[in-house]
């Protein structure tokens, strides 16, 4: 469960990321997060997983305060959360299953880290990702010899591979071919099912309709929609987008 309370964040330059945010998260729930460009989307994933530090407030992962933990703590409480960026954020001179194998580092002291001292179990894990994201094929093949939606199911084994209970995705098709949206979003439901809470920033509203469980839905910094896809009148979605979907 995540349970984020009272959650700010104030940029250096005065800029208000966040305002007050108050949600919780129960387990295996599926969250599409939507809202104008510059709403505040990226800024709540970044808290959460730490990317970006809170001005102020809790993010309780599990109970864990992880807004202003460091240390051991904080690395141990990142583990739990697997974070897909939009430009996949990836090595592309390592292959895939390096790339996956990095998303167990959390669990090797820096030391064996840093040599890449993974072992067998690891390697199980880090396959059985890739497999299910259908690159069994293609796991030791350079990451810039693939394609862009392979590049991402690379991202997104590798954030399974940390076997989080949180997946973190900032909007993870922006940068792909639009045929590609349902086979990223398919893929996260996959894990999901699994039992793993998803949270997907997004700006195309149709596929959080479809995917989401619960919407949240936000506006220059403030949570103004929280609910299921059905209760998203037209009403609501003018009050997120202060406009109407035609202009999306
Ligand atoms: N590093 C930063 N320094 C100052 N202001 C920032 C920084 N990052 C984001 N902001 C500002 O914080 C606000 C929220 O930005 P954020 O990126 O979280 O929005 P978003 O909803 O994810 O937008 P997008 O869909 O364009 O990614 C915006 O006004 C943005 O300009």
């Amino acid at each position: 469960m995540i349970e984020v309370k009272n959650l700010s964040k104030i940029y250096p330059n005065g800029t208000v990321g966040l305002d007050d945010v108050n949600v919780t998260i129960q387990n295996g729930e599926f969250v599409c997060v939507i809202g104008l460009s510059g709403a505040g989307k990226s800024t709540f994933l970044r808290c959460i997983n730490r990317l970006n530090d809170a001005t102020s407030g809790q993010i309780l992962i599990d109970g864990d305060d992880i807004a202003f933990a460091s240390g051991p703590r904080l690395r141990q409480l990142r583990r739990r959360i697997g974070f897909v960026f939009q430009q996949f954020n990836l090595s592309t001179r390592l292959s895939a299953m390096e790339n996956v194998l990095s998303g167990r580092l959390g669990y090797h002291n820096r030391f064996s880290g840093v040599l890449g001292l993974f072992t067998a179990e690891d390697r199980r894990i880090a396959e059985t990702a890739l497999t299910r994201v259908g690159l069994a094929d293609r796991m030791n093949v350079r990451v810039d010899q693939l394609s862009g939606g392979q590049q991402q199911r690379v991202a997104i084994a590798r954030a399974v591979a940390q076997q989080p209970t949180l997946i973190l995705a900032d909007e993870p098709m922006a940068s792909l071919d639009p045929k590609l949206s349902n086979v990223i979003m398919g893929i996260l439901k996959e894990f999901n099912k699994d039992g793993i809470s998803v949270l997907v920033n997004i700006h195309v509203l149709e596929l959080a309709l479809q995917y989401a469980d619960r919407i949240l839905g936000f506006n220059k910094g403030k949570l103004v929609f929280d609910g299921p896809p059905s209760a998203l009148s037209q009403d609501e979605i003018d009050r997120i987008y202060s406009g109407s979907v035609a202009d999306l």
